[in-house]
């Protein structure tokens, strides 16, 4: 059932979750470290940082309190759903003002064209042909169809079988790279790995700062230090480092750019060829991250970005921020690239392995989130 039609027929206030902050501990925090691969990393007691750590495991929360979830993405959420139970309610029947309106909010969530036409198309066929009969089984059907799509494309992570398991994130400016690698770092690291970044983001020196940030709340190291030019021999000698501490996963930062910006997407496919001389294999993977909240234009920084260097999945941040959680469907249908992780919030625990049913049931308000 979903609870936007429920909510209605019962007139009763569903009490949104109150989102449980942790008590700050005090934490022992590992300062960064040079580029020295040999470098003991030394440890100091400093008081808890300033923003509220989640320290709860995060494969445990998928399946917890699916209510946080649910209430990260109230905005989209009630960009759809808002409304449509006064639509519902007192129909027995689908007519065409019914299936115009889910139209209508398709595309205003973002879902983009092709992509809405299309469920569109199957939801008529399935009207047309009496499988759906009533607009409950209409919300239904349309639920198990956006299912399928992003599970068409979904595909787990390649297995961290290599020492270090070599993450190159990239995106264009502001998308959400640095704080994101600070939030893979704790997932990593919250499964038991040992975890170090790279700050391959010479570029711009407040990036290397921000990310020795993430690395002191993490507690883990971080190559690279500002005024560092060269973003290959920064990611080289990262390598090096990672391979000699027996490092788990190497998270490696790159400079934002745009994706018509020839010359930075020539340097980003020359970071990618020094890793690869630095350990055979190497990128293991290739993240490519995007702002949900821009919408459509995902789609073309996306297709630009695997053209260079060849994406291996994608993280789609600040679904909490906005109302155009459907340009999920669009990447999927329109890329074929995997979504690994959503990003929905600015704090540690703040991104969440993607997973499809999930992610519609909280969209379309089904009861069971
Ligand atoms: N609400 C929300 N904000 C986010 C999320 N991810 C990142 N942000 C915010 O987005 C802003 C930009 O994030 P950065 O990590 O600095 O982005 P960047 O891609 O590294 O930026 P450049 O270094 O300029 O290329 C910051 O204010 C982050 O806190 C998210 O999932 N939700």
């Amino acid at each position: 059932m979903f609870g936007f039609l429920r909510r209605k027929k019962n007139t009763e206030p569903v009490a949104e979750p109150v989102r449980q902050e942790q008590a700050p501990e005090e934490h022992t925090l590992a300062t960064p470290e040079s580029s020295t691969p040999t470098e003991e990393t030394a440890a100091t007691t400093v008081s808890p940082p300033s923003e509220p750590a989640e320290i709860a495991p995060v494969e445990a929360m998928a399946d917890k309190p699916k209510s946080r979830f649910w209430q990260q993405l109230t905005r989209s959420r009630s960009s759809f759903t808002e409304g449509l139970a006064d639509l519902v309610l007192g129909k027995k029947q689908i007519d065409d003002e019914l299936i115009e309106e889910l139209e209508m909010r398709l595309v205003l969530a973002d879902v983009g064209q092709t992509t809405t036409q299309a469920l569109i198309d199957e939801l008529q066929q399935a009207v047309s042909r009496k499988i759906v009969n009533d607009p409950e089984a209409l919300f239904e059907k349309l639920s198990q169809l956006m299912v399928d799509r992003l599970q068409r494309v979904h595909q787990p992570r390649p297995p961290l079988n290599e020492h270090p398991h070599v993450i190159v994130v990239c995106g264009i400016n502001g998308a959400g790279k640095t704080t994101t690698i600070g939030k893979l770092a704790f997932h990593f690291k919250q499964s038991g790995r040992k975890v170090m970044l790279a700050a391959g983001d010479t570029f711009r020196a407040a990036a290397v700062e921000q990310l020795i940030t993430w690395g002191e709340r993490n507690q883990i190291p971080v190559i690279g230090e500002p005024g560092r030019q060269d973003a290959a021999s920064v990611l080289f000698d990262a390598v090096q480092s990672a391979r000699a501490r027996g490092t788990d996963v190497l998270i490696a930062d790159t400079a934002g750019r745009l994706h018509t910006q020839g010359g930075l997407m020539d340097e980003l496919k020359k970071l990618v060829r020094v890793l690869g001389k630095a350990q055979p294999d190497a990128p293991h993977e290739i993240l490519l991250v995007l702002d949900a909240s821009i919408g459509q234009n995902a789609l073309s920084q996306a297709r630009l970005f695997h053209q260079a260097v060849g994406v291996t999945g994608l993280i789609v941040t600040k679904l909490d921020g906005t109302a155009k959680g459907g340009i999920l469907f669009a990447i999927a249908d329109e890329l074929g690239l995997p979504i690994h992780f959503v990003g929905v919030g600015e704090q540690l625990a703040d991104l969440r392995p993607f997973e499809p049913q999930q992610f519609v049931d909280a969209l379309l308000d089904r009861e069971a989130i």
